[in-house]
């Protein structure tokens, strides 16, 4: 799903931030709510949808799966739900591009569908764990082959009945959580997944919205398999991890202000906000509305002096997505910034503490990657040439460092960047960034 040919792009320093703006649907409510729609009694819509390539490709494997989905307009579709038991047998092979949360949400929805099928992946999304879900999955009676190294390609074979597992998750994933509570939509009797940090929960509110009950008790989370998914519309709203560039990008510039619409703040996802807080930025909420359990809101930042601070790995958990772009505020900030307890970034679609550290380092900021996070000091961005190793996050981190660059930076390899943003390049010349395709 994600193109092949690298794409290098030249962000320059300076450039005037702010603004306001409107950034593309959430990525990981998208995901849920065609997966979701898909296996309803009905006909839903699903308004802002994420056209980026990774929602493109859960999309592209429910319609090989036998459901239909018509586009009424390019962010807007309507999904026939098929019934919690009404998806065919796909003919070929589901290819999920660069996306992980696909890969793992499917394994826990399709490993009761009672057919085989094979998952595979963007040389990227090949690395990846799966056996952080195919272990509990099989626990729970669900049959998979893996390559040796429990990566994907990911044949999950047929199973004849699933049962309920009660499961303490080893580490903080809601990829994790959502695999097991979609698998115990299947299961006989009551699944469980107690996290050891508050993950995000989009799951759990989509699935009430739906009108499917899901409890909470501390950080136990469970549902009774069985039941069905009620049709509903879903409206998405703005992506906070794709708003997190443009607030960082004012955070680094004292007096700036950027201010986005429509962005979701569900509290799971805010360690962003809070990180910018406590660096010293200026964050300021307001208008805020639900929309099919999830609180949106406009979100204002406005820049400061920064400071350096520790980050654990409670906020870690809540800002998993943003670390890349907290560590150029870090580089930006008076002192020291310690971040612990993010070994997690290390499997995303690059090891973040690596790549992240190499492209500080190579832009002229001294970090120091550790095993599980990062110190980094803060200091000037002389500019020079990063490798974002087919990472959107890292590509959009350091198109938002040049603007406190003394040289521009080259950033190379940044088509990924359409996998969560499509659109990305428009949307950082609205907020003043100088950032272009290498000519
Ligand atoms: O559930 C989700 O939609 C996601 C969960 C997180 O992954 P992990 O569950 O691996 O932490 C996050 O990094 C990813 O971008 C989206
Ligand atoms: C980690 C990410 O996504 P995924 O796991 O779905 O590939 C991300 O978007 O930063």
């Amino acid at each position: 799903m994600s193109s092949a040919v690298s794409e290098d792009w030249i962000a320059r320093p300076g450039g005037a931030i702010g603004g306001r703006l409107q950034v593309p649907g959430d990525k990981s409510i998208s995901h849920r709510a065609v997966m979701f729609s898909a296996l309803a009694d009905g006909v839903c819509e699903i308004s802002n949808f994420l056209t980026g390539a990774d929602c493109r490709a859960t999309a592209a494997a429910m319609q090989a799966m036998g459901v239909r989905i018509d586009t009424l307009s390019e962010r807007h579709l309507r999904v026939h739900g098929v019934g919690m038991r009404g998806l065919k047998p796909p003919t070929t092979t589901l290819d999920l591009g660069n996306s992980g949360t696909s890969m793992r949400l499917f394994c826990g929805l399709l490993a009761g569908q009672g057919f085989e099928l094979t998952l595979t992946g963007d040389e990227s999304l090949s690395k990846r764990p799966m056996r952080r879900v195919t272990d509990p999955l099989s626990q729970m009676g669900a049959r998979f082959s893996t390559t040796e190294a429990g990566t994907a390609p990911l044949t999950i074979h047929a199973a004849a009945e699933l049962s309920a597992l009660d499961y303490v998750m080893p580490m903080a994933s809601a990829q994790v959580k959502s695999a097991v509570l979609l698998a115990g939509l299947y299961a006989d009797g009551c699944t469980a997944v107690t996290e050891p940090k508050v993950t995000r929960d989009h799951t759990e509110r989509m699935l009430r919205g739906f009108g499917y009950a899901v409890d909470r008790e501390g950080s136990r989370v469970s549902l009774s398999g069985g039941g069905q998914l009620r049709a509903s519309n879903i409206e998405v709203p703005g992506d906070l991890s794709s708003a997190a560039f443009f607030f960082v990008a004012a955070a680094i510039q004292p007096g700036a202000t950027i201010r986005i619409d429509n962005v979701g703040i569900n509290p799971t996802r805010v360690g962003v906000l809070e990180v910018l807080r406590r660096m010293g930025a200026q964050v300021e909420i307001s208008a805020q509305r639900e929309s099919m359990g999830e609180p949106v809101a406009t979100v204002s930042v406005t820049g400061a002096p920064l400071k350096g601070i520790e980050i654990d790995e409670d906020l870690v958990a809540l800002a998993i997505d943003e670390l890349p772009v907290l560590f150029v505020a870090a580089a930006c900030a008076e002192g020291e910034t310690v971040v612990s307890g993010a070994e997690e970034l290390r499997v995303k679609e690059s090891d973040r503490v690596a790549t992240m550290a190499d492209g500080l380092q190579a832009v002229g900021i001294e970090a120091e990657a550790r095993p599980d996070g990062i110190r980094i000091v803060g200091g000037q961005i002389r500019g020079g040439e990063i490798n974002s190793h087919g990472d959107h996050r890292i590509a959009m981190s350091f198109a938002v460092a040049a603007q406190r660059s003394i040289e521009p930076i080259v950033l190379r390899d940044c088509a990924n960047v359409a996998t969560s943003f499509p659109g990305f390049l428009e949307c950082a010349t609205q907020a003043g960034l100088r950032v272009e395709p290498l000519a």
